[in-house]
């Protein structure tokens, strides 16, 4: 039994950093992990602009911990009014990586995003062109549809056809959730990749509802009965290099989730590595995941691969009940349960 991991640095290629005293909160979890993250727009108000991209970088970049090397990754928030112009100051950026697709009231703060991809050509053909990815947050809107197969129905009617129209587009399908989603990321033609969160590997959708509701394992998109989830752990330790890592840590306050309505969002930046060891381990696949981790992702987006190395050790480790939050209460993802893996640095 292999008692101590060493591992490439790993990054995290699919993160919400909030902003103000939440920000400064959440930072030196992810700071501590991971060299690098893709960091989500869904800001209120949302970051539409390499300005406003450039503004959220250098409060990301004070908000560091001292000695932090932590480097974030810009995204722009797509919407139908952004212009190929805004997506070739974000390509000369050199710190903007990735432009982000919410179809409007998809998710979290996801009110300003695109009400039809019709309306984005010329951001999608710009995008296209300067070889600017799309990572794409893949649900159908339609109340019509149930909450569980808005994935699924968002491949067919979306996905599909944007890629038939853009085929040059590098693509991110974000947090993937369903075996038709690891099917048609693994078979299709053309620059594809996929982000799998560690709680859609070790979770189903009962989860949501052990002895009452759990609030605190709502997220969007929601999680999938058991065969999604083996589909995702199947696809993840693959050795595929289409999936790689992405936590999809999105924080909310405690009172926002325990709440008559609440937030969607689990918040697991704080032991994210170690629950995705426990995931790669019980699938007997730990020699997979530095690959995920930390070789996968930084190939898709064409950035150099980290130097330097993290080490995760066998020890027992009691997550904790909350963490502060700028003044509120945050409750981690499985809060007071033990974990075996320890993140060491
Ligand atoms: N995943 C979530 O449930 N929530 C995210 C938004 C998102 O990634 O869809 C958030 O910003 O809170
Ligand atoms: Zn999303
Ligand atoms: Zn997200």
């Amino acid at each position: 039994m292999t008692d101590r991991l060493t591992l490439t640095r790993p990054d995290d290629w699919h993160l919400h950093l909030r902003d103000g005293a939440a920000l400064a909160a959440v930072l030196p979890d992810t700071a501590r992990q991971f060299a690098r993250a893709i960091v989500m727009p869904n800001l209120k108000p949302p970051v539409t602009t390499t300005a406003l991209a450039a503004e959220y970088r250098q409060r990301i970049l004070a908000a560091r911990p001292e000695g932090s090397d932590f480097e974030p990754l810009m995204t722009l928030y797509l919407t139908d009014n952004t212009s190929a112009e805004e997506i070739a100051r974000a390509a000369e950026s050199g710190f903007v990586h990735a432009v982000k697709l919410y179809p409007a009231g998809a998710t979290t703060n996801s009110d300003a995003g695109v009400t039809d991809l019709g309306k984005c050509r010329a951001a999608l053909d710009a995008m296209q062109r300067h070889g600017m990815p799309l990572c794409v947050h893949g649900e159908v809107t339609d109340r019509d549809i149930d909450l569980f197969d808005r994935e699924k129905v968002f491949i067919e009617d979306k996905l599909i056809p944007l890629r038939r129209d853009f085929p040059e587009l590098r693509v991110v399908f974000e947090h993937i959730t369903t075996q038709d989603a690891a099917d048609y990321v693994r078979e299709a033609e053309g620059e594809i990749g996929a982000t799998i969160t560690a709680h859609h590997l070790l979770y189903n959708r009962n989860a949501i509802f052990v002895g009452g509701v759990r609030p605190h394992w709502y997220c969007l998109p929601v999680l999938k009965r058991e065969r999604h989830r083996e589909a995702l752990v199947a696809a993840a330790t693959s050795g595929n290099p289409r999936f790689f890592l992405g936590t999809d840590s999105a924080p909310h306050a405690k009172q926002d989730k325990e709440s008559d309505c609440g937030c969607a969002g689990c918040y697991t930046a704080w032991h994210a590595m170690e629950l995705y060891a426990t995931a790669f381990e019980r699938a007997d696949a730990l020699h997979r995941l530095e690959a995920f981790s930390s070789h996968f992702g930084a190939d898709f987006y064409r950035l150099p691969r980290n130097q330097g190395t993290v080490t995760l050790e066998r020890a027992e480790q009691v997550i904790p009940a909350s963490l502060p939050f700028g003044g509120r209460e945050l409750v981690p993802l499985a809060a007071g349960e033990t974990l075996g893996w320890r993140f060491t640095g």
